[in-house]
C-alpha cells in the first residue's frame, strides 16, 4: 500500500524575528492538508538573548559552541520563549500544536559531538529518532512542533542545530510516512550569488552541489543546511525543497529542488 504523505516543515531564525513574516508562514503552514511536523530555530534569538546576559556567542561553520551557560539560555529560548509562542499561534489557527524537544516521550536521543579539532560542549548529533512515538501523536490528531534541543537519555539535554532536527525526523519518519522535508528560510532558494534573490538555482544534484561548493557559493548556515538536505535524500525522504515561507503555500513561485 503507498505511504500517507507527511509534510516535515523547518523555519528558521530571521523568519521568526520578523513578527509579520512569522505569522504570514504560521498561517499557511496551518492550512497545508495532511500530517505535518513543524520545525524551528530561534538562533538569532538566542544570540539577542545570551549578549543581554553577558554572554557572547561563538559560531563555528554554522554550528553554536553551546557551554553550560549557553545550554542554559537556549533551552529557555527553544523550549520557552519561542517554542510556546508558536504553538499559541498555531492553536489560535485552530491547529492543535504540542510543542516539544527531544526529550520530551523521548523522541530525538544523541550524543555528544565528537571532538575532532573543535570542542562544541553541549551539542549533541542525532542517535535516535523515536518515530513510533511521534507518530502516536500523529495518529490523535496532534501536530508536533520541535525545537533544537535533544538529550542523551541519561538526563542531559543537548544544543542540535534545527536544520539536522528537521532532516533527521524526516528521516525517521520515511519508515512509516512518503516525507517531503521543506526549509523556509529569508531568502528564495539556495542562491549563486548570496546577495541577488533573483539568482535561485532551480534544481541542485548533489554533483552540482559538490562542485558550487569547491567554487565558494554556499556560507555559514548553508553549509549545515545542504549537508543535511543531501543527508536525508540519500536516507530515503522523498522530496527536499528549499525556498521562502511562502514555499508552502504557493508552489508558483521560485524555490530550490535537491536531487541525488
Ligand atoms: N548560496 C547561498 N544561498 C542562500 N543563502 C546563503 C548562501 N550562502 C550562504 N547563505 C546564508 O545562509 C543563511 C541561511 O542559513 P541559516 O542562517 O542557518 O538559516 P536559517 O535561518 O534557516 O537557520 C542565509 O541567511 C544566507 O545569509
Ligand atoms: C548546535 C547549533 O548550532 N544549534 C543551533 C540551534 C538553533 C538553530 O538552528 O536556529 P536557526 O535555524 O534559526 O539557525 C543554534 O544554537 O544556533
Amino acid at each position: 500500500m503507498a505511504k500517507e504523505k507527511l509534510s516535515v516543515v523547518k523555519v528558521g531564525g530571521n523568519v521568526i524575528e520578523d513578527k509579520d513574516a512569522l505569522a504570514s508562514f504560521l498561517e499557511g503552514f496551518s492550512k497545508l492538508e495532511g500530517k505535518k511536523i513543524l520545525v524551528h530555530g530561534g538562533g538569532k534569538r538566542a544570540t539577542h538573548i545570551a549578549s543581554k546576559l553577558g554572554i557572547e556567542s561563538n559560531m563555528i561553520n554554522g554550528r553554536r559552541v553551546t557551554d553550560a551557560e549557553t545550554l542554559e539560555v537556549i533551552t529557555m529560548v527553544y523550549g520557552g520563549l519561542v517554542n510556546k509562542n508558536i504553538v499559541a499561534q498555531l492553536q489560535g489557527l485552530n491547529t492543535d500544536a504540542i510543542g516539544l524537544t527531544g526529550a520530551d516521550i523521548n523522541s530525538i536521543a544523541s550524543k555528544k559531538r565528537p571532538v575532532k579539532d573543535i570542542d562544541y560542549g553541549f551539542v549533541g548529533d542525532v542517535k535516535k529518532v523515536n518515530y513510533k512515538s511521534i507518530d502516536k501523536l500523529m495518529q490523535a490528531d496532534f501536530t508536533p512542533v520541535f525545537c533544537a534541543i535533544t538529550h542523551d537519555e541519561n538526563g542531559q539535554l543537548f544544543n542540535t542545530n534545527a536544520d539536522t532536527i528537521a532532516s533527521e525526523l524526516a528521516i525517521g519518519l520515511s519508515n512509516l510516512y512518503k516525507v517531503e522535508l521543506v526549509y523556509c528560510f529569508e531568502k528564495n532558494g539556495v542562491l549563486m550569488e548570496v546577495d541577488d534573490d533573483d539568482s535561485v538555482i532551480d534544481f541542485m544534484d548533489s554533483g552540482t552541489y559538490e562542485i558550487l561548493k569547491h567554487k565558494g557559493v554556499f556560507h555559514d548556515g548553508m553549509l549545515p543546511k545542504l549537508e543535511n538536505c543531501y543527508h536525508a535524500i540519500s536516507e530515503g525522504v522523498s522530496r527536499v525543497f528549499i525556498g521562502n515561507p511562502t514555499i508552502i503555500s504557493n508552489k508558483e513561485q521560485k524555490f530550490t529542488t535537491l536531487f541525488l
